[in-house]
């Protein structure tokens, strides 16, 4: 190499490497763009005799540039580098160290914990070694979590929600990707689930959180949403450009609109650690279809996760989940989702049959029909489940109508119960369909159920808690509004028996999930 281009090929790294010490990631980028190019030139020409210490120094600079990558989150940039460099010198410390951090954030424990043992097998002698266990033991860990499912909050839960915040690993239990009988796609059981067995746990692509302004200034209020909602979708644009793998599962999202012809995906894209070739999507999302598929799938972090999580009453937080947004709205819905940090984490509501579709509730389905339609309208849809289309039916009849005037206009809470339970018997209602019934006027026979001067009037002619609350969450699933009036009877009665304890339990176990071990979920329900 002629001495001019070695002292300009010297400059340029001392540059670069400054740079990046600095951290001015994109201007240290540039500068290894520079010298690679340099680098590369001078190796493939054949005049040149083959220079261990250049290829050394390209080695050197991929790594360097993959770690700069990576801090601006192109983390596809960053795994190509890596790629490159390890070509070159295969056990390079501290690229198997970038790699596996790069791969370790993006949810592929196996393949990090891969980098970070080869990097243990032969790594410099003034390496931390803390660190590097750390990171293994942390990479196996969540491995384990992403294979097993066996996440338990018992302890932060029984820590009143305070102190590190449990670790978690997306996961994909026994679940898969179907056409649906509501629309377009949905997840669907393979085999027959349980009450509160974890169904899986997705990270976001991204999220938005922050404290409203009180709701008296409703204006405020609003705009403080828009600005959330503007930086949230800026979010989702930067990830979607610099993550292939995050531009193709948002484009398989729905917009909506024909839903029918969709592309099934299969769940196994989902799977942390699954190994696909996504180099080949070049397409870019338009930004008009980006917006749309936000507007239709991106979630609101309930109020029941802010409290879970020991946030205030005005925390709000937004967010898009791709697995969670192929997940249809039902009125009688079996699985419930609840939110950790970036994670969404969801579970079985009520027992699930092998085949059934799995759904969640966009809104609260503890409402007459009418009110139901409203919510789905707001969402952009008429709602197609089983629920909504009985119901339809059943308000048809002139009696219904009365019951549901009455309601509305808050007629004693113990004669519309009654009047309703006369009719259902009339019109041989059974099983799911009463659940389904009751859950629309939970509102009136919650009111009953806890006052004990109502069920003194009306305890005879009404059927008793017990058997509305089962076939409550028979048809709609586990609710924490059920699980509250259970306990406030079973506490009037000082305490209740085993059996009643037992129940309780099953029934907090579709409320938040199997993954709160017996003792918090105690703690919990008292
Ligand atoms: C988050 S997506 C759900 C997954 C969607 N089916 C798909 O194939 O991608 C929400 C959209 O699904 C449709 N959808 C969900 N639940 C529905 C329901 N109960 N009835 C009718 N359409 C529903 C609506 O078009 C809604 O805008």
């Amino acid at each position: 190499m002629k001495e001019l281009d070695q002292e300009m090929m010297q400059q340029l790294r001392l540059k670069a490497n400054e740079l990046l010490l600095r951290e001015q990631w994109e201007q240290s980028i540039q500068t290894y763009n520079h010298f690679i190019s340099l680098c590369q030139t001078h190796i493939s020409d054949p005049q040149t005799q083959p220079d261990p210490k250049l290829q050394k120094s390209l080695c050197l600079a991929f790594s360097n540039r993959a770690e700069a990558r990576s801090k601006t989150r192109d983390f596809d940039g960053a795994l190509k580098d890596c790629d490159e460099a390890l070509k070159i010198e295969n056990t390079h410390f501290k690229t198997l160290m970038c790699k596996g951090k790069i791969l370790l954030s993006l949810d592929r424990y196996s393949m990090a914990l891969n980098c970070f043992k080869i990097a243990n097998l032969d790594h410099p002698s003034n390496v931390d070694s803390e660190t590097l266990n750390g990171y293994l033991e942390r990479c196996k860990k969540l491995e384990f979590l992403s294979r097993s499912g066996a996440f338990d909050f018992s302890n932060w839960v029984l820590n009143g929600f305070k102190g590190k915040v449990p670790e978690l690993a997306e996961y994909v239990g026994c679940v898969e990707i179907k056409k649906s009988d509501i629309s377009g796609r949905g997840l669907v059981a393979i085999k027959n689930i349980e009450s509160g067995s974890l169904l899986f746990v997705t990270k976001a692509i991204a999220t938005e959180r922050g404290i409203l302004p009180e709701s008296k200034t409703e204006d405020l209020c609003e705009n403080a949403q828009m600005v959330m909602w503007k930086s949230f979708v800026d979010k989702v644009v930067e990830s979607t450009s610099k993550c292939k793998r995050t531009q193709c599962l948002i484009s398989l999202l729905s917009v909506g609109e024909n839903e029918e012809c969709l592309e099934v995906p299969n769940i196994s894209r989902f799977r942390p650690d699954s190994d696909q070739d996504f180099s080949f999507s070049n397409e870019k999302i338009d930004m008009g279809v980006l917006l749309n598929i936000l507007d239709v799938n991106a979630l609101v972090e309930e109020t029941f996760s802010s409290k879970f999580s020991g946030k205030n009453g005005n925390y709000h937080g937004v967010g898009i989940w791709v697995l969670a947004s192929l997940m249809n709205h039902s009125c009688n819905p079996n699985a419930k989702r609840f939110h950790i940090g970036d994670h969404v984490i969801v579970h079985a509501s009520r027992d699930i049959k092998e085949g059934e579709e799995i759904t969640l509730s966009y809104f609260d389905v503890f409402t007459p029909l009418k009110a139901r339609k409203e919510m789905a309208r707001n969402w952009g849809f008429d709602c197609h489940c089983k629920r909504c289309k009985f119901e339809s039916d059943i308000s048809l009849k002139h009696e219904m109508g009365e019951i549901e005037m009455g309601y509305e206009l808050g007629v004693d809470v113990g004669t519309t119960v009654f009047k309703l339970e006369e009719s259902m018997k009339r019109w041989m209602i059974r099983g799911k369909m009463k659940g389904y019934l009751r859950a629309s006027f939970w509102k009136v026979y919650s009111e009953l159920f806890v006052s004990e001067k109502l069920m003194r009037k009306w305890g005879r002619r009404v059927p008793t808690k017990e058997a509305v609350v089962e076939s409550v969450v028979e048809a709609v699933g586990s609710d924490e509004r059920v699980l509250r009036v259970v306990i406030e009877g079973m506490k009037r009665d000082g305490g209740g028996g085993l059996v009643e304890m037992e129940k309780a339990m099953k029934l907090g176990r579709g409320v938040y999930g199997k993954v709160m071990k017996k003792q918090a979920m105690r703690s919990i329900l008292s």
